[in-house]
C-alpha cells in the first residue's frame, strides 16, 4: 500500500501546482475573496460544480436507487431542543487553547500534534534521515517561521513515547491534551509560552429562529436529525417494513475552531448521508450481504492501531465479519459499498482504508464505528464514517416528545408477559400540569421496569413520587398518587414492539472530492520543451465536461459542424464545450486535461469533404477517425461506462494524420 502522496502516474505530488491549477481552472475558490475571504468557506467554480453534481448523481444510482432508498430533503436551521435532545448541545465540541501573550485561538489537539510532528522532524534532521514535509496551513507556517523547530536530536524513549501519543491523538480528552501540553512543555512557537488549558468550544452557529428572537436554533451540523424525526412517516411510507434506509444530501455546517488544508476542514460542507433501520434483534444481517462478501478492503482495527502497526494486509468482508474484526453484516455491506462507490468514481485504490474508531473517540451515540479514510498529501484522511449508532436517537427523540418512534409488528405466537404498567388518569393529568403535561407523560412512559419497580414502592409508601424531566422546572417534577397508578399486571402480547437500531454512512462530498482530484492528477511532459501540463483523469461518469470540441482553425466552414455536433450531443444528454479560441490545437486539448476533459474531437478541412471527424483521448492522447454517427456512439458508450478507450481503438481507424501542432498553421 503507498504511504506517501503521488500522482496517478507514480510521480511525487507536487500540491502547490495541483493547487495553483485547480483556483485557475476554477474547480474552487475562497469565498468572499475580494473582501478578505472568511477561513474555511469555499465557493466551487464551473467545474467543481459539475464533479461534485456528477459525484452525487453516481451515489444516488448506488445507494438511493440501487437500495431503495427513501430521499428526504430536511431543513437546515434546527430548534434547540432538537439538538439539545440528540446531545449535540452538551458534547458536539472541540478542545480550544488561548495563547495567553498574542491572543491566537487554537485548537488543542491540532497543536499538540504539530508541535509533537516538529520535534519529531528536528529529530529525524539531527539524526540525518529523510524528512517528509506534511501540511502547510498558513497559520502553522506562520507559527513555524517564528519558532522554526531545531534539528535536536530526542532520546530513543522519547521518540516511542511522542509516536504513541500521536497514533493516539484523536483520544484524548480536554483535560488529557491539557495534561500534554504541561508534560512535554508545549509551548506556541509564535509567543514561546505555553497555550492556556483547553476549555469545550462547541461547533453548531447559534441562531434565533423568527422575529421575537426567543426560538433558539442551530445551522444543523449533520442532515441525520431531520431524518429521525421523520421516521414515523417513513416507515409508514415503507408499509411497516423494517430493514429500510432514509437518505440525504444537503449542507451541514460547523464552526471549526482552524479550518484548514482547504476543502478538507471548512465551516459548510455537502453531506450524503443514509440512515438504514435495522431489527436489533438477529445479529443484524444483511439480506444482500452474499452479494459483497468477497470484497477485499484494508481494514485498521482497534487492535492494530494500539500495536502502531499502520500496514495490514486486505481482508475479505465475509471473512472481517465472521472473525468479529466488523461487529456485523449489515455494517459490513455498507463498509463493502462504500468501497464499491468510492473505485467507481475514480478514487485510487491503494489509498483507501478503513479505520476503527478507538473506544473512546467514537461520537457520543456511536456503538461501533469504522471511517474510510483516503490517503491524500494532507496524510489519511476521513472522508465517510461508517457509525452503527444503535438505538440511540430515536430513543432520545421519543421519550423527549412522547412520539412512538418504534416498528410494530405481529408476533407468529402471542407473547405472555409480566410487567410494572403504568397508567395516568388523563383527567387530572393534563389540567394539573398543563403545557408541560405531554413532556411530563413521555418521561413517565419511558421509565424502566427497574424504576417502575421503586416508583410503586415510593407512591405506595409516600403518596406520590418524583420523576426526572429534563426542560421542566429544576429537572424534578413531583407526581401525586391521584394522577398515577403503577402496578405489576400480565397482558398478552399481540404485537412486538421496537426501536430499531440505525447504521449510518456519513459521506463528506468536499473530503472525497478533493481527495479524487489528487487521486486522478498527474503531469504530462510537453513535447515543445515546455513546462509540463497537468491532467486530470477522472473517469469519464465523473468528468466535469466529456467531450471538448475543436475547429482546427477559425475557417467558418467549421462553425455549422462544431454546432451541429455539439446538439447532438447534448440530445444525448452528454455535456461538451466547443473551444474555438485562437490559441494552438495541442494548447486548446491540454487546458481541457487540466480540467479533465476525457474526449476531444477535431474537426477539420477532411471533414467538410466527407464527415469525418477524429476523436482523443485524454490519458493516452492517441486518435480515432471514423464517421459522425461512429464517433458519436463510441462518445456515448465511453461516457456510460459500457466501454474503455482501448474498445474504442480496437474498433475505429487509428488516426496517425498530421501533427496537432502543425496543424494548427
Ligand atoms: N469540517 C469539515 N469539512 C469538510 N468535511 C467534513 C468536516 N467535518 C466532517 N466532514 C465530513 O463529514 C463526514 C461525516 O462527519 P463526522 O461527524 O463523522 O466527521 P468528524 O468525525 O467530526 O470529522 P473530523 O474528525 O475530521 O472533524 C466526515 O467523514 C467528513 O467527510
Amino acid at each position: 500500500m503507498t504511504t506517501t502522496a503521488t500522482t496517478l502516474k507514480g510521480q511525487p505530488l507536487d500540491r502547490p501546482a495541483l493547487d495553483s491549477m485547480l483556483r485557475r481552472r476554477m474547480f474552487y475558490t475562497p469565498a468572499f475573496e475580494i473582501y478578505g475571504g472568511v477561513a474555511g468557506l469555499y465557493d466551487y467554480g464551473p467545474p467543481g460544480c459539475s464533479l461534485q453534481a456528477n459525484i452525487i448523481d453516481v451515489w444516488r444510482k448506488h445507494f438511493v436507487l440501487e437500495e431503495d432508498m427513501l430521499e428526504v430533503d430536511c431543513s437546515v436551521l434546527t430548534p434547540h431542543e432538537v439538538l439539545k435532545t440528540s446531545g449535540h448541545v452538551d458534547k458536539f465540541a472541540d478542545w480550544m487553547c488561548k495563547d495567553p501573550k498574542n491572543g491566537e485561538i487554537i485548537r488543542a489537539d491540532h497543536f499538540v500534534e504539530e508541535i509533537l510532528e516538529s520535534r519529531l522532524k528536528g529529530d529525524k534532521e539531527a539524526r540525518g534521515q529523510k524528512v517528509e514535509e506534511k501540511e502547510e496551513d498558513p497559520k502553522k507556517k506562520k507559527r513555524k517561521a517564528k519558532g522554526v523547530q531545531e534539528a535536536v536530536k530526542l532520546d530513543d524513549a522519547v521518540v516511542q513515547e511522542y509516536e504513541e501519543v500521536l497514533a493516539k491523538i484523536d483520544n484524548y480528552n480536554g483535560e488529557e491534551l491539557g495534561e500534554l501540553i504541561k508534560k512535554y512543555d508545549l509551548k506556541n512557537p509564535a509567543s514561546g509560552v505555553q497555550p492556556s488549558p483547553p476549555v469545550a468550544f462547541n461547533l453548531m452557529f447559534q441562531t434565533a429562529i423568527g422575529p421575537s428572537s426567543n426560538l433558539p436554533g442551530y445551522l444543523r451540523p449533520e442532515t441525520a436529525q431531520g431524518q429521525f424525526l421523520n421516521f414515523s412517516k417513513l416507515l409508514e411510507f415503507n408499509q411497516g417494513q423494517v430493514p429500510f434506509a432514509s437518505a440525504s444530501i444537503g449542507r451541514s455546517y460547523r464552526n471549526e475552531i482552524s479550518p484548514r488544508a482547504g476543502l478538507l476542514r471548512v465551516r459548510e460542507f455537502l453531506m450524503a448521508e443514509i440512515e438504514h433501520f435495522v431489527d436489533p434483534e438477529g445479529g443484524k444481517k444483511h439480506p444482500r450481504f452474499h452479494e459483497v462478501k468477497d470484497i477485499e478492503l484494508v481494514l485498521l482495527n482497534r487492535t492494530t492501531q494500539l500495536s502502531g502497526k499502520t500496514h495490514v494486509e486486505k481482508i475479505s468482508i465475509g471473512k472481517a465479519v465472521a472473525d468479529g474484526i466488523v461487529d456485523n453484516e449489515t455494517l459490513g455491506y455498507f463498509m463493502a459499498r462504500i468501497h464499491l462507490f468510492l473505485k467507481k468514481i475514480g478514487v485510487d485504490q491503494s489509498k483507501i482504508r478503513f479505520r476503527q474508531h478507538m473506544a473512546n473517540e467514537m461520537a457520543h451515540y456511536a456503538a461501533d464505528c469504522w471511517d474510510a479514510e483516503l490517503l491524500t498529501s494532507y496524510g489519511w484522511v476521513e472522508c465517510v464514517g461508517c457509525a452503527d449508532r444503535s438505538a440511540y436517537d430515536l430513543s432520545v427523540h421519543a421519550k423527549r416528545t412522547g412520539a412512538p418512534l418504534i416498528v410494530r409488528e405481529q408476533r407468529a405466537e402471542p407473547l405472555v408477559v409480566e410487567e410494572w404498567e403504568v397508567e395516568l388518569n388523563k383527567k387530572k393529568f393534563g389540567p394539573h400540569f398543563k403545557k408541560d403535561g405531554k413532556t411530563v407523560e413521555a418521561a413517565v412512559l419511558a421509565t424502566t421496569q427497574e424504576q417502575r419497580e421503586a416508583l410503586a414502592k415510593d407512591l405506595n409508601e409516600k403518596g406520590s413520587i418524583t420523576v426526572e424531566v429534563a426542560g421542566v422546572g429544576d429537572g424534578k417534577v413531583e407526581i401525586p398518587k391521584d394522577l398515577i397508578t403503577i402496578e405489576r399486571r400480565t397482558r398478552t402480547e399481540h404485537v412486538r414492539e421496537y426501536t430499531p437500531n440505525v447504521i449510518e454512512p456519513s459521506f463528506g462530498i468536499g473530503r472525497i472530492l478533493y481527495a479524487l482530484m489528487e487521486h486522478n492528477f498527474w503531469t504530462r511532459a510537453s513535447e515543445g520543451g515546455d513546462e509540463a501540463r497537468g491532467v486530470l483523469s477522472f473517469p469519464p461518469t465523473v468528468a466535469p465536461t466529456k467531450v471538448l470540441i475543436v475547429p482546427l482553425s477559425s475557417n467558418e466552414q467549421f462553425r455549422p459542424i462544431c454546432y451541429k455536433l455539439s446538439q447532438r450531443l447534448r440530445k444525448l444528454g452528454i455535456s461538451s464545450r466547443i473551444d474555438d479560441s485562437s490559441a494552438t490545437i495541442g494548447k486548446r486539448y491540454s487546458r481541457n486535461d487540466e480540467l479533465g476533459t476525457p474526449l476531444g474531437i477535431t474537426v477539420d478541412f477532411q471533414t467538410v469533404q466527407d464527415s469525418t471527424i477524429t476523436l482523443r483521448d485524454r490519458d493516452t492522447t492517441k486518435q480515432v477517425r471514423a464517421d459522425e454517427d461512429k464517433i458519436i456512439a463510441a462518445i456515448q458508450s465511453v461516457v456510460d461506462g459500457s466501454k474503455e478507450w482501448k474498445d474504442v481503438e480496437a474498433e475505429l481507424p487509428i488516426f496517425e494524420g498530421q501533427e496537432i501542432e502543425v496543424a494548427t498553421r
